[in-house]
Parts: structure tokens; sequence; C-alpha cells
């Protein structure tokens, strides 16, 4: 009989390269691990067999009780600011990365599990989660890589039979967390705010080896790490902008360096358009505020660049302040070009023009004072442009208020002369007609609660064509009924 073939064929960079960067660590013991949702077309993306997963041993692999051959089992360490404040010891309170494994393009993804039990940086929690945060992750960050957006992805989420304590007792699982990498912007902080330069540097030429190899070896490679991040990030912020996503916990411990959106706690898609929209309970100012995101993406990286000034130009402090603070001068001109192209296409517009913005900023303010449903109106908007402008309309308390814009916009078309049919199917190519409602989410997620995935898979397969029209399923592109109430989300903990 010849032996079976590990189920991961993991190669564990970070466990190998990086000693001093984590402290080696094993999931906690669980009752009963059962898969309540697995990923098959990522498992097959990442060149995995299913059919081996998908079994009571995988359930344990996924609970964290079982560990599959060649996993190296790990807790990193980071810092973050979080909410502003420093904090300069966070790290994997609840999360254990297993290894690595190289995908079937040939990118090497992080496999992780979060909420396998207590590690030596909980800071006093219990390293748990609970079936609704896990499942709100899942759900998210399946939805944004729908839409096209970077994300860590979810391959499997799993029950433990354990009853964990929150608002009242909730059923403890587990999710499995797929990633470019878990480096984030409090890793570099971590050794920064020690003094120890090697280690940022050795975390730098990680990083570079990981997702900027081409700048392995270059003397300026740190600054070009640098405007490698701002470049993601910028193009990140756009992303979550355009499609009304607010992260709502966007401290620096959940900024990527990968520039993958991570960590869907407090999240959220706004319906009525409005820049100071706020999910989360917690996040009392504002500061993460939907309007706010660029902003406070800027103010990250800043963070980032303080770390990386040592290696950037190591005899001339001030040589390297010029240089870093010039790459994250351009982040705002880097952010407003990716949203401008992004939301010209959103609007079926091909040609760059200088009244863009303004076009732009004029509908926004309409749709903000009128309270109108943010995706729907791109997506009646394709309507309007050939001809039927009537359910636009509808969505507006004074439908009057868009008239004066529409007749601009339809002029706009016309003089870049596509014919309107193809000018609808190009915008509904880009305006998802599906997003994550919260009502929708929380539906799924409370019969979850109780032990019913229906809901949570129909909505799962309707996420996963967010552009396609779906007869029978009218009611996931509607925004939520009156009596839902504001919306309010809770960090996952
Ligand atoms: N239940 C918990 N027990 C122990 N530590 C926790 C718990 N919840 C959060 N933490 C820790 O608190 C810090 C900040 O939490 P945050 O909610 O941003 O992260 P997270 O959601 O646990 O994980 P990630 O950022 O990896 O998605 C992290 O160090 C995290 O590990
Ligand atoms: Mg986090």
């Amino acid at each position: 009989m010849t032996a079976r073939p590990p189920i991961f064929q993991f190669d564990n960079s970070y466990a190998r390269d990086l000693p001093g960067f984590y402290v080696a660590w094993e999931g906690a013991k669980v009752p009963t691990p059962q898969l309540v949702v697995f990923n098959r077309e990522l498992a097959k993306e990442l060149g995995l067999d299913s059919n081996l997963l998908e079994t009571s041993e995988g359930a344990e692999i996924f609970a964290g009780v079982r560990q599959p051959d060649g996993a190296s089992p790990l807790a990193q360490v980071y810092a973050g600011h979080q909410f502003g404040g420093f904090s300069p010891q966070l790290g994997d309170g609840r999360a254990l990365l297993l290894g690595e494994i190289i995908d079937s393009t040939g990118n090497r993804k992080d496999i992780q599990l979060k909420g396998s039990g207590p590690t030596p940086f909980s800071r006093g929690g219990d390293g748990k989660a609970v079936v609704g945060p896990v499942l709100r992750e899942y759900i998210l960050g399946e939805a944004m890589h729908a839409l096209g957006i970077p994300t860590t992805r979810a391959l499997a989420a799993v029950t433990t039979g354990e009853t964990i304590y929150r608002d009242g007792p909730k059923p403890g699982a587990v999710l499995t967390r797929v990633a470019a990498s878990h480096l984030r912007v409090g890793t570099f902080q971590y050794f920064a705010a020690r003094g120890e330069t090697e280690k940022v540097r050795q975390l730098a030429d990680y990083a570079i080896a990981r997702h900027d190899p081409d700048l392995a070896g270059q003397p300026d490679r740190y600054i070009r790490l640098f405007r490698g991040v701002v470049e993601r990030q910028a193009a990140l912020v756009a992303n979550w902008v355009l499609v009304g996503f607010v992260h709502g916990v966007m401290n620096t411990d959940n900024t990527t360096i990968s520039g993958e959106t991570i960590d869907y706690g407090p999240c959220a898609f706004i319906d009525a358009y409005d820049p100071a929209a706020v999910f989360s309970s917690i996040d009392h100012g504002g500061r993460y505020a939907f309007g706010r995101q660029p902003v406070i993406m800027q103010w990250n990286l800043a963070r980032l660049a303080e770390t990386l000034l040592p290696l950037i130009q190591p005899d001339d402090l001030d040589k390297a302040v010029e240089l870093a603070s010039a790459e994250l001068g351009r982040f705002p001109d880097i952010y407003r070009a990716a949203w401008l192209n992004g939301m010209r296409a959103k609007l079926g517009l091909v040609e760059e023009t200088a009244e863009d913005q303004d076009l732009f900023e004029t509908m926004l303010s309409i749709l903000q004072e009128q309270s109108v449903d943010y995706t729907l109106f791109f997506r009646h908007l394709s309507e309007a442009a050939v001809g039927a402008p009537q359910k636009l309309r509808e969505l507006f308390v004074d439908p009057t208020q868009i008239d004066g814009w529409l007749e601009r916009w339809m002029q706009r078309l016309e003089s870049e002369g596509r014919a309107p049919a193809d000018t609808r199917t190009a915008m509904n190519l880009v305006n998802p007609l599906y997003i994550p409602r919260n009502h929708k989410v929380e539906e799924a997620l409370q019969s979850a609660e109780t032990g019913e995935y229906f809901l949570l898979n129909e909505l799962l397969d309707i996420l996963k064509a967010p552009y396609e029209e779906r007869t029978g399923f009218e009611s996931y592109a509607l925004p939520a009924p009156e009596a839902f109430g504001p919306y309010q989300t809770f960090c996952g903990t």
C-alpha cells in the first residue's frame, strides 16, 4: 500500500525564516468539531483535495485539535495603533498560523485558524470565537472576493461543540482563513517600538520576498517596499469606497502589507449613501466612518513609514523622512485616480474629462441628501442609460432632484457615442446587484446560531455572482426594511 500524500504540502517560510517573530503553539482541545461550511472552489485553487477535508479529520484540523502533517503552528507577534492609541504588545491572541502552501498559480498562501484557543498573546481573552462573527467573516470575505477586491478568504468554518459566553451563551466556532500573508503594519511596529532595527530589516526583506520579489537585493528596496504598500492600500481603499464597504476597525494591526482586506470584525456595507456611516458599536467618535477611510489609511501608512526610516537611509534620518514623506504624499493622488477610474466605470463612462470629479460629487451629494440606496442607484442607473429611468427615480423621495444631473450624465454618454445597450451591459458588469445586505447577513447568522444553515448557504451562493440577476432571489437585492432599524455591528471578540 502506498502512503497517502499529506493533505497540505506545507512550506513554512515564516516559521523557518523568522524565529523570534512568533511563538510555536497549538490549538486548544474542543469537544465536537463539526464542519459548517467548506469552500470547495478555494480548496481547488489551493490545490487541496476536498474529499480529504470534508471529513471528520478535516473538521478536527479546522478546529485546531489535529495537527496536519507538515504544519508548524504558531502565533505571530505584532503591535498596533488601536483607535489612535499605541498597544506595544498584541499578536495572535486567538489565531494560529498552521503553515503556508503554494497555490495552483504558484502563489504562497497562509493557512490560519482564527478562534483556536488562547495563546501567549491573548491578554486575558479566551482565545475563542463564536459562530456569528466567524460566519460574518466568511460571508463578507467571500463577497469581497467575488467583487474583485483583494481580501483574505475563508476556506472553512467549524463549530467546536463548546459554549462560549459573549452576550449570553453562543456556539464556539473556528474560521480557517487564507491570506497572501498575515504581515501587518503592526508587525513592523512591534519591532520598531523596541528599537530592534535588525528585526525590522529582516521583516522587510521577508515582506519583499513575499510581496515585492522584484525588489529583492535592490539598494533602494525599503523605500520601494513602502511605495508598493502605499499603492496597494490606496487602491484597496478606493475599492472599498466604490462598493460602499465600511471596514469599521482600521487599526494598524488590521492593515496588511499585502494590500488585502483583513479582519471582518465590525464591517458592513452602506445602504443609504452617507460618508458619516458608522456601524461599529465601539466606534463612538466615528474615527472609522465610511468617508474617513482614505484619511485613516494614509495615517496608518505614516505609522508604517516611521518603522522603515532607519532602513531607508541609515545614515541620514532627515533624508529618510524626506523620501518617505514624498511617497506618503502620493497617497491622495493615487487614491483619487483609482476612485475616479472606478466611478467612471460605474457610470458607464469611458473618457476622462476635467468635469468628472464635479459630475460625481454632484451625484453623491444628491444621493446623500435623499438617503438613496447606493448599490441600487447604479444598478437602476444602467436602465436609465437605455431610456428607462422610472426605477431609478423611484429611489428618490423627490425625483426631480436627480433629473438635472441625469440630463448632464446622458449628455456625457451621448458625446462618448457608445450604444446605450452597451453602456448598460458595461455598467452591470461593474455595479453589483447583490451585496451582503446587513439584514440578510443577520438573518443568516441568527439561523446559523440555531444550527440551521440553509439561509447561510443561500446567501453565500448569491454573493458568488454579485452582478448576475437571478429570478426568485429579488429580496437579496433590496435594502433593509424600515423595521430592521439602524444597524450596529460588534467586534467579533
Ligand atoms: N477572544 C479573544 N481572545 C484573545 N485575544 C483576542 C480575542 N479577540 C481578539 N483578541 C486579540 O485582540 C487583538 C485585536 O483584536 P482584533 O479584533 O483586531 O483581531 P482579531 O479579530 O482577533 O484578529 P485578526 O486581526 O487576525 O482578524 C488581537 O491581538 C487579537 O488576537
Ligand atoms: Mg485584528
